[in-house]
């Protein structure tokens, strides 16, 4: 054991003035000068919950931009490419989710005594939230509404409403690799929500049934699946943190609260990739 001393090496930069430093390249002065607590006078916790959403929109724009390149990687079918930027994608979603365990930490009671100062702000006007949801095909062409008060928001969330979700881009590229996807799949108008698709079971059977020659395949699908999971254990952890902290009340967003909440719970992004596992073996 050493003692708790450190000499400073001589090489050590101390002399930074004019140069690219630790908190210029950061730009922490902008970072760490957007937390302004509004319950006066300042509620300790309120810290915790503004911190809590912003380390949360921080991952959900990496979250986006490793997306951004997972579908343009499949467009070129570099697979590797994919998979590697996908693979970093689930261990964002685990920041995302396990990140609850600290929120989870502020009582109903000190909760209460700053929820006024949200008026009508909620989570459910989350941007990035929205894209990632549609990114991943939860099209939902209500939700652009909530941002007709912002348009360069509600342009941005149009873009990618129009554009194909990873699931398309996903199937576009089997296709291309000589798996039967349904031509009426391959046209679909990408806006719309995700219907059922029986038709995709026959193929996916097959990648599932011969994992030694469709391993690329495979082990693609393995990840949207990760990421199908991940994405639910956020929702799931949302919802008990919320029931936890305002019980039955409705969200300051004007939804029913934790119902409406649950209810994603049971929504499946890629359902077919869970069906298949019913019919193997059959
Ligand atoms: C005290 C903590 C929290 C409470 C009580 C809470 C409560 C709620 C409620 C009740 C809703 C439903 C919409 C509404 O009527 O407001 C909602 C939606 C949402 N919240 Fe939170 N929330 C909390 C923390 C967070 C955090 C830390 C995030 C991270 C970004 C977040 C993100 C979201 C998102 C994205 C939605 C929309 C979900 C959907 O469309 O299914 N919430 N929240
Ligand atoms: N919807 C929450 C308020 C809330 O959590 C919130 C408010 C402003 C910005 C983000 C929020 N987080 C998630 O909904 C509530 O009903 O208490």
């Amino acid at each position: 054991m050493t003692p708790p001393q450190r000499d400073l090496e001589s090489g050590i930069h101390t002399d930074l003035d004019g140069r690219i430093t630790y908190g210029g390249y950061l730009r922490l002065d902008r970072l760490l000068s957007a937390q302004s607590p509004l319950s006066q006078p300042p509620h300790h916790d309120e810290m915790l919950f503004i911190i809590q959403h912003q380390t949360s929109e921080l991952w959900l724009k990496l979250m986006i931009h490793e997306l951004d390149a997972a579908l343009a990687f499949l467009r070129r079918d570099d697979l590797q490419n994919a998979q590697k930027v996908l693979a970093r994608v689930k261990q964002i979603q685990r920041q995302l989710y396990e990140q609850w365990g600290v929120l989870e930490t502020l009582t109903p009671a000190e909760y209460l005594q700053f929820r006024d100062v949200l008026g009508p702000s909620s989570g459910f006007q989350s941007l990035q939230y929205r894209i990632v949801e549609f990114m991943l095909g939860n099209k939902h062409a209500g939700m652009l509404q909530v941002f007709e008060h912002d348009p360069v928001a509600h342009a941005r969330l149009h873009a990618v409403w129009q554009a194909p979700g990873l699931y398309d881009e996903y199937l576009r590229y089997l296709a291309r690799r000589g798996h039967a996807v349904p031509a009426s799949i391959l046209a679909r108008d990408v806006s719309q929500p995700w219907q059922s698709q029986p038709g995709l079971l026959p193929l996916l059977r097959r990648i599932y049934e011969n994992t030694s020659t469709f391993w690329p395949e495979y082990h693609l699908s393995e990840l949207l699946v990760d990421i199908e999971e991940s994405f639910q254990l956020w929702r799931f952890r949302h919802m008990k943190t919320v029931e936890r902290i305002i019980g039955f009340r409705e969200g300051t967003g004007g939804s029913s609260g934790v119902a409406f909440l649950r209810k994603a719970i049971e929504q499946s992004f890629f359902p077919e990739l869970i069906e298949v596992r019913t019919i193997l073996g059959s």
